[in-house]
């Protein structure tokens, strides 16, 4: 049965998990950006393959020279698309469950993880889907108070409330989620920003 774990993966801005300011993303961290690219490219099982989910305006802002994003099933959300392959090899839905429906038709064992990228109004619906699993946030902060960071777009998660049905993992069970060929740092600082990589999964 194709079942493969399916993630979240979005790097926001404590407290209030904002994601992206006028289309973009309100920052350039290298060692995040290396961090989102080897965690959605690499498989454990080196005949499988990754696939990344992604909505319309977020494909629609990553320059053409670099979609779709390599080493990975590349699927993009619309709701005007017919469910279809494009010519270079892209996945079109016109909804999650038609996307997961094509993975199957086209990709069945060969796919092992399906990560969710963005952006906001894919992110906050799907938050809610029964078949999203896992939750990897990279928790950013802002370390200089005299800056303000611009920011426009947030997540609505229910991570911090009480009856959260998300619960924090431990870091050594975030380092077996990825793999042992990623390092997990703590407290990485870039500029004035410090982040974490955490992961969180449904109790
Ligand atoms: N911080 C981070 O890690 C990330 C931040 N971002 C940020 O997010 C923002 C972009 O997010 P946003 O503008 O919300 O755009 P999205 O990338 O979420 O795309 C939205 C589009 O996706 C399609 N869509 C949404 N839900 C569904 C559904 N259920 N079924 C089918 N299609 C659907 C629709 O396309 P259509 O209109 O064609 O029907 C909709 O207009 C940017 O600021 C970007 O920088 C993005 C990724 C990562
Ligand atoms: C414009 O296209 C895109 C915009 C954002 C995007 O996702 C990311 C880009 C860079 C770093 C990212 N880091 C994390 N933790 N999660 C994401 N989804 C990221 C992927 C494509």
């Amino acid at each position: 049965e194709f079942k493969p774990t399916i993630a979240i993966i979005v790097a926001a801005l404590k407290p209030e998990l904002a994601i992206g300011y006028q289309g973009k993303m309100p920052w350039r961290l290298r060692k995040e950006i290396r961090y989102f690219k080897d965690v959605t490219s690499n498989t454990s099982d080196s005949t499988k393959i990754n696939a990344v989910v992604m909505g319309r305006k977020t494909w629609d802002s990553i320059p053409p020279k670099f979609r779709p994003l390599p080493d990975r099933v590349n699927v993009v959300l619309s709701r005007s698309f017919e469910n279809e392959v494009t010519e270079d090899n892209v996945i079109h839905a016109n909804s999650i469950a038609s996307s997961l429906k094509q993975l199957k038709e086209l990709y069945s064992s060969k796919v092992e993880r399906v990560f969710i990228i963005g952006g906001a109004e894919i992110y906050n619906e799907l938050i809610n889907d029964k078949n999203v699993s896992h939750l990897l946030l990279t928790e950013i902060q802002n370390t200089n108070k005299d800056k303000e960071i611009p920011v426009d777009t947030f997540l609505k998660f229910p991570l911090y409330t009480g009856d959260s049905q998300w619960t924090r993992s431990s870091k050594s069970e975030l380092q077996k989620f990825v793999g042992d060929n990623i390092t997990i740092e703590d407290d990485v600082v870039e500029g004035d920003f410090k982040y974490n990589f955490t992961l969180w999964n449904k109790k």
